[in-house]
């Protein structure tokens, strides 16, 4: 039997039960990833779907993952094109049997596949929910029209009733796996991008100075866990602006699956065991739940995250004004705090949490703009840009989501707080200090 793996937001080879079965049940098996131009269109609000921070981080995650595969003897083919082209041409030149990917549920998502579907339908399918710290099969609850609408009830149902599931991994595929074909991983400019954006270079000062890939995420893990132990004060400092060590910054990787929820959590549970157990190294445990959250949320309320009344169908007055957006991407607002956030997002994509929470209350609450304008800006900026943190976050902050208590941040307040010495400003407000 003859297995074709189409990656999408699983770039890894550990702990992904579509590559994972795979290898078990077919005798050859082939991966295939296509960067679908769609991703690089200009998008309704005139700025690009995806910028070149994350492009460049998953050129270079594609390249780990054909390199890791082609180690296990599995072929990674990578085309520039549109999955509903090349995954027939493909399935059809290897005489696939069996499709296995990520389940994805998000509409765009769901388009592209079903077109795929419904070009070969001979092919069977086979998908798995795989970006889960707490498996859907195992969540407590008969359809998703149950999952709490508040994250403490959730958290507490889940951290009583479930276990993470143990991770899996795959062994080497004999070497007569893999195929002659041979593909080259694109650069920013043969996928369109001008030359002078495709040498961008990140700014010595970024809090996020990392490369795409399933072995830098584990490098990750190792400097900020087992090196510097910074794990251990992880609560402490997470709600910092400055540096690379103040929160994990493992967000990246686990957006387009470079690692998985499930192998983090383990890795914590380890240190936990030979190092310490505190509030700390729970508190990261938490976080992913959050990010768990936010994709069972959007399994339950499907469309509406991306609907400006949001899943709370809430109606408020939002404006659409060009000036003010281009005043807050640019920095150029009155308040000091947010135009240092958005600099440091426009140089190199990346924001603290801290940072967005602001930025988004300030668009959404204070300027009340409309909220899907700033969340389709972070889409495109974003390094970790993932669609149910993102667009759950800014409901959230916006006052259509999740918030009970529909908070507004006071930014001034919020600068004292975090950034009482004003480093974080001045670093991206005067450039030229540091
Ligand atoms: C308006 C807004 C938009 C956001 N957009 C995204 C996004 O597109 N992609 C994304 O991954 N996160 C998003 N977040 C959540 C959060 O800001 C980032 O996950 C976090 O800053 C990443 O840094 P870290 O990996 O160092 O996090 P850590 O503090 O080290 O947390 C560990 C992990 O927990 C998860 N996590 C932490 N906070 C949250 C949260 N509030 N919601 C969901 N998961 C969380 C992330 O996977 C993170 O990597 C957004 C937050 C806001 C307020």
């Amino acid at each position: 039997m003859n297995g074709l793996v189409w990656f999408r937001n699983d770039l890894r080879t550990i702990d992904n039960h579509s590559l994972y079965n795979a290898c078990r049940e077919n005798e050859k098996v082939i991966g295939i990833y296509c960067l679908d131009p769609r991703h690089l269109e200009t998008t309704q609000y005139g700025f690009k779907k995806t910028e070149k921070f994350r492009t460049q981080f998953l050129l270079e995650t594609l390249a780990e993952l054909q390199q890791n595969l082609a180690e296990k003897n599995i072929t990674l083919l990578v085309y520039y094109g549109y999955p509903e082209q090349l995954i027939p041409e493909v399935a059809a030149k290897y005489q696939i049997d069996t499709i296995y990917s990520q389940n994805e549920w998000t509409q765009e998502e769901v388009d592209v596949e079903n077109e795929v579907r419904n070009l070969i339908p001979a092919v069977n399918w086979k998908t798995y929910y795989d970006q889960f710290l707490f498996h859907p099969d195992d969540v407590p609850y008969e359809d998703w029209e149950k999952i709490p609408e508040v994250f403490t009830e959730f958290r507490k149902q889940l951290e009583k009733k479930i276990r993470v599931r143990p991770t899996v991994s795959i062994t080497a595929k004999p070497i007569s796996n893999l195929i002659k074909e041979k593909t080259t991983i694109p650069t920013l400019e043969d996928l369109g991008f001008d030359s002078e954006t495709s040498e961008f270079k990140q700014p010595n000062k970024t809090a996020f100075p990392f490369k795409g890939g399933e072995n830098k995420a584990k490098k990750r893990i190792r400097d900020y866990f087992w090196d510097t132990k910074k794990l251990a004060v992880y609560k402490k400092t997470r709600n910092g602006l400055v540096g690379k060590d103040y929160s994990s910054k493992l967000s990246a990787w686990l957006a387009n699956g470079s690692i998985s929820a499930r192998m983090i959590y383990w890795e914590v549970q380890q240190f936990e065991k030979k190092v310490v157990k505190n509030e700390d190294t729970y508190w990261l445990i938490f976080e992913l739940i959050w990010r768990d959250y936010f994709k069972y949320i959007s399994l339950k309320h499907g469309n509406k995250i991306f609907q400006l009344n949001g899943i709370l169908q809430k109606e408020y007055h939002w404006n659409q004004n060009t000036k003010a957006f281009n005043q807050w991407t640019n920095g150029t607002t009155p308040e000091h705090f947010v135009n240092a956030n958005m600099i440091e997002l426009q140089k190199t994509g990346w924001m603290s949490n801290r940072g967005r929470q602001n930025v988004a209350s300030y668009w959404a609450k204070e300027w009340e703009q409309d909220w899907r304008i700033g969340a389709a800006y972070f889409e495109s900026m974003l390094i970790d840009y993932d669609v149910h943190s993102n667009y759950g976050n800014w409901m959230y902050n916006a006052g259509v989501g999740n918030d009970p208590r529909d908070r507004k941040f006071n930014i001034k307040r919020q600068a004292e707080m975090y950034d009482s010495d004003g480093k974080f400003q001045k670093m991206w407000l005067i450039p030229e200090l540091f």
